[in-house]
């Protein structure tokens, strides 16, 4: 196996990890928010705005799970930038889509302490959204949130450790495992 450089190893982090969700679980889960978009869009066509890269595979899967039709957008943010806590937030990417009066459905793979989901939810109120919903695959249980971010639609709930796999990174290694694995220090 190779890796580019001397970033901790993912087999090594794996071994050293406990299996929480697989992806069999996570599908099923997935596949009740999509119903439950549905209900809350009540046929309105949402902009679904992906953050990238973590919510890549839960988006796709998300996606799938919704029979509303979408218009798609992305925004790329980042604040871990492949490490193991949070920093500032960076743009590399914002929306190109107009979501003037438009309902926007926000999706990301993990809400913690909701900086970055608190900050692009605003960003698409100051372009004239009308609407944020909040789709995440998972949020972990602490109380570092910061007031005024919650999930309207969420998959399961994690321990107050650090997390990788579907869609999320461990020094960015380990997006592409089909379950949600956890440090266990
Ligand atoms: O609630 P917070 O503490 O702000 O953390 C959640 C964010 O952190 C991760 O992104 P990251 O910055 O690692 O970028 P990535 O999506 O490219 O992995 C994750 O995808 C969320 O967007
Ligand atoms: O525990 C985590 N794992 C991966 N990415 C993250 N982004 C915020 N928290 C986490």
């Amino acid at each position: 196996m190779t890796t580019t450089s001397s970033v901790p190893a993912l087999a090594q982090a794996l071994t050293r990890s406990e299996l929480l969700f697989k992806r069999e679980d996570l599908e099923t889960v997935i596949a009740h928010i999509g119903r439950a978009v549905d209900a809350a869009l009540d046929g309105e066509r949402a902009v679904f705005l992906t953050v990238m890269n973590g919510a890549l595979m839960f988006g796709a899967q998300l996606a799938l799970a919704i029979r509303t039709d979408l218009e798609f957008d992305y925004v790329h943010a980042t604040r871990y930038r492949g490490a193991t806590s949070g920093k500032d937030l960076h743009w590399l990417r914002e929306p190109s889509v107009s979501l003037q009066g438009r309902v926007v459905l926000l999706v990301d793979d993990i809400l913690d302490e909701g900086h970055t989901l608190k900050a692009v939810r605003d960003d698409c109120l100051r372009r004239g959204a009308k609407r944020v919903l909040v789709a995440t695959l998972c949020r972990k249980l602490h109380d570092r949130c910061v007031e005024g971010i919650q999930s309207d639609f969420n998959g399961v709930e994690l321990p107050d450790r650090y997390v990788f796999g579907y869609g999320m990174d461990y020094y960015e290694q380990g997006r592409n495992l089909p379950a949600i694995y956890a440090l266990k220090e």
